[in-house]
């Protein structure tokens, strides 16, 4: 069994997607953003609600202003009158419908506002059309021209701005829609066939050929390449991809041509369930979240409160209901906190696939803000800042009892069934001398020590020291030493009670391990190596990484107990563990990440998946949760202070300096604040430091 971090990313992934329906993105539901469901119909809507404006605006006047080009001609305002009823109904109808939504759900918010400006114009404006026609001489202003530019205007920000949510969350999308339609696909008789890539199930066999997209998840089975995996992990070198690996759907196959056997497609694919997990965190809400949500709850009752107060005062200034009701109008327009609404989602769905694409899966949303708040990382060794890879550096026989093939015999039959490194590395020792291992019955774990089981009708063990105290044998304790000195772990074979053999096997610390750890110090952030290793074999790993802390020796319920006592004194402490034993510690740990290579278990107990099974991994995560932050709240004030300056400007404030908007400018400023929180989103980068 290799470790290759795809091959156990792969498959890891299978446990978090749970439900293949959310996948329609088109349906996604994020915090106040409920009308995304008509982004569809903004697009259409806008422009054939463009087409009905142009008449209506030509054809009447506007109060307060004459357009170069005014026509009319008797019979003119009949015309006016059902153009914009039309307009009424099929433009504004993703507004009134999202406010009956709202209405509904008795939380009054943007659509609200909207459906009441456009309704007041409309409905005024009809009143003042049948006033008219009864009795020509009373000139009851009409709004006709406003609503229709305010209401063409309101689609284009909404469309505008569904595109914005829908680019920020569906990167990963656009690359699944890149995978090819046609694929080959080798027949029984071993024959190539052209075939679409929805024909394609598990366990076929596909030639994909150098530069091609890898149209499915698979195993190579044929020949060997280079893949660039960039879109996955953010890691734009290409990947050696032999027999055995495993490559993703969606990635770019390089130099060479191979033969894959699929081990997913589509919804089973490895982009679908990252695009699912994407969605699910994207449910949730986090605590700023909650805020923006009140506040902009609050804003509407402003909005409605500022509306009827102006109404009024320019009832009393002007005795003109015409003049009072566009005020009114242009408040409830300008009032609606859009911006507010979408200030922490979008950045929310920006940073999920930023992160996504670098190589960090966020599994729990509320995760990447508490890695704001960092004060100690605590790291597992083996196989976080190691490879977890261990190859046998010594094998010294202690007894006589057996032969030294015998005893590699006992060895093998006990580790062929266990999933540690240490197994591993032991089985490719074995492999290699082209021993077959005994049988072997009643396998059993003993968790942070080693391995039993029955071989050969005798109770066999691998063990570390801490599994010697019933063994009386002697050894000489300087081969031990040296061993020790240079980082190396320790099993040793018992078997029938008497201690037989001593087996040692190193593993080498991940390159980028001491730069990462490095710089968490220097981000003022305390690194804490916690190994359920020899206290040798840590001090080597710690000394070489500059880690002035460690724990040693350590059984699974200790590594949490560690990490709740820090926990319970009040420092937030994440945890970056691959192992059965580190799986308690993630889950007790403000933050648990899993290295992506590690096991299902710890995968599945932690809130963040490093997907590149790096651990500066960690570093880009910090960085993120930072520019995320700051977004967050930039986005925030922007929202919120948007209103603030914009009602009273609108409520007609500056009125006697001879400023006042009308509702078509007080929606195009409604939908550049928007836009404006749009792309503030949209500019998130994980940054350099
Ligand atoms: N299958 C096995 N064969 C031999 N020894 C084992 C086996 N499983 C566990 N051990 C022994 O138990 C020790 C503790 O294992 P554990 O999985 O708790 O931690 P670890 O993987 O060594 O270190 P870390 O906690 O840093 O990942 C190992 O160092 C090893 O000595
Ligand atoms: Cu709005
Ligand atoms: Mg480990």
């Amino acid at each position: 069994m290799r470790h290759d971090s795809m091959k156990h990313t792969d498959h890891d992934m299978s446990h978090m997607s749970m439900d293949h329906s959310k996948m329609d993105m088109s349906n996604h539901q994020m915090a106040g953003m409920d009308h995304s469901m008509h982004m569809g119909n903004f697009k259409k809507k806008f422009f054939v609600s463009l087409i009905l404006a142009i008449p209506i605006i030509l054809l009447s006047p506007m109060m307060g202003m004459t357009l170069p080009i005014q026509i009319s001609f008797t019979g003119s305002e009949w015309i006016v009158m059902v153009l914009s009823t039309i307009l009424f109904f099929y433009g504004g109808q993703p507004f009134l419908s999202g406010a009956r939504m709202e209405l509904s759900q008795k939380q009054p918010a943007m659509m609200t506002l909207i459906a009441m400006g456009i309704s007041v114009s409309y409905f005024y404006s009809l009143y003042g059309f049948i006033m008219n026609l009864v009795n020509p001489t009373t000139h009851v202003m009409n709004f006709f021209w406003e609503l229709a530019t305010l209401i063409v205007v309101m689609l284009l920000g909404h469309w505008i701005e569904m595109n914005a949510v829908s680019n920020a969350s569906n990167s990963l999308k656009k690359i699944a829609a890149l995978l090819p339609d046609n694929v080959t696909r080798i027949t029984q008789s071993g024959k190539e066939e052209q075939v679409s890539l929805s024909d394609v199930h598990i366990n076929d066999q596909l030639i994909v050929r150098s530069g091609d997209k890898i149209p499915a998840d698979g195993t190579v089975i044929k020949g060997n390449t280079m893949v660039n995996e960039f879109m996955i992990t953010g890691e734009s070198q290409g990947i050696v991809k032999n027999i055995d690996d495993k490559v993703i759907g969606g990635t770019i196959n390089g130099n060479g041509t191979i033969e894959i056997k699929v081990t997913g497609t589509g919804k089973s694919g490895y982009i679908s369930k990252v695009m699912d997990m994407v969605q699910q965190a994207q449910n949730e809400k986090i605590p700023l979240e909650s805020l923006s949500d009140k506040v902009a709850k609050w804003l509407f009752y402003v909005a409605l409160g500022s509306g009827i107060i102006s109404f009024i005062i320019w009832l009393i200034i002007s005795k003109d209901v015409g003049i009072a009701f566009e005020r009114m109008v242009t408040v409830l327009v300008i009032a609606c906190p859009h911006a507010l609404g979408l200030a922490i989602p979008l950045v929310i769905a920006r940073s999920t696939s930023l992160a996504a694409q670098n190589g960090l899966l966020l599994k729990n949303k509320k995760a990447l803000e508490a890695t704001n708040h960092i004060d100690y990382v605590f790291l597992d060794k083996t196989g976080t800042l190691t490879q977890g890879q261990f190859a046998v550096t010594g094998f010294n026989m202690i007894s006589d009892q057996l032969s030294e093939n015998e005893a590699l015999k006992i060895i093998g039959a006990l580790e062929k069934n266990a999933n540690h490194p240490i197994a591993t590395g032991i089985m490719d020792y074995i492999n290699q001398k082209q021993l077959t291992p005994y049988d072997s019955s009643d396998t059993q774990a003993i968790s942070g020590v080693g391995v039993t089981a029955l071989v050969n009708g005798k109770t066999a063990k691998i063990v570390n020291e801490k599994g010697l105290t019933d063994v009386s044998t002697q050894f000489n304790p300087s081969i031990k030493k040296e061993y020790q000195e240079q980082g190396n772990t320790l099993s040793f074979l018992i078997y029938d009670g008497s201690l037989i053999a001593m087996m040692a096997l190193g593993d080498t610390i991940k390159p980028e391990s001491k730069e990462f750890i490095a710089k968490l110090k220097e981000q003022g952030i305390t690194p804490v190596m916690l190994t359920g290793d020899n206290q040798q074999a840590a001090e080597a790993v710690a000394k070489y990484l500059g880690l002035d802390h460690y724990y040693s020796d350590l059984l699974p319920g200790d590594k949490e107990k560690i990490v709740k006592e820090y926990v319970n004194k009040g420092d937030n402490v994440m945890m970056v563990g691959d192992g059965v034993n580190d799986a308690p510690s993630l889950i007790s740990a403000t933050v648990g990440v899993a290295i992506g290579a590690g096991t299902d278990v710890a995968i599945d107990s932690a809130d963040i998946v490093l997907t590149n099974s790096n651990p500066e991994d960690v570093l880009k995560l910090l960085n993120l949760a930072k520019h995320t932050r700051r977004k967050m709240i930039q986005n925030l004030w922007w929202g919120a202070g948007y209103n603030i300056a914009a009602i009273p400007l609108a409520a007609g404030v500056l009125a006697p300096m001879g400023i006042l908007l009308n509702p078509a400018v007080g929606a195009i400023l409604m939908s550049l604040s928007t836009v404006i929180v749009a792309i503030n989103a949209l500019t998130l980068r994980i940054g350099k430091e």
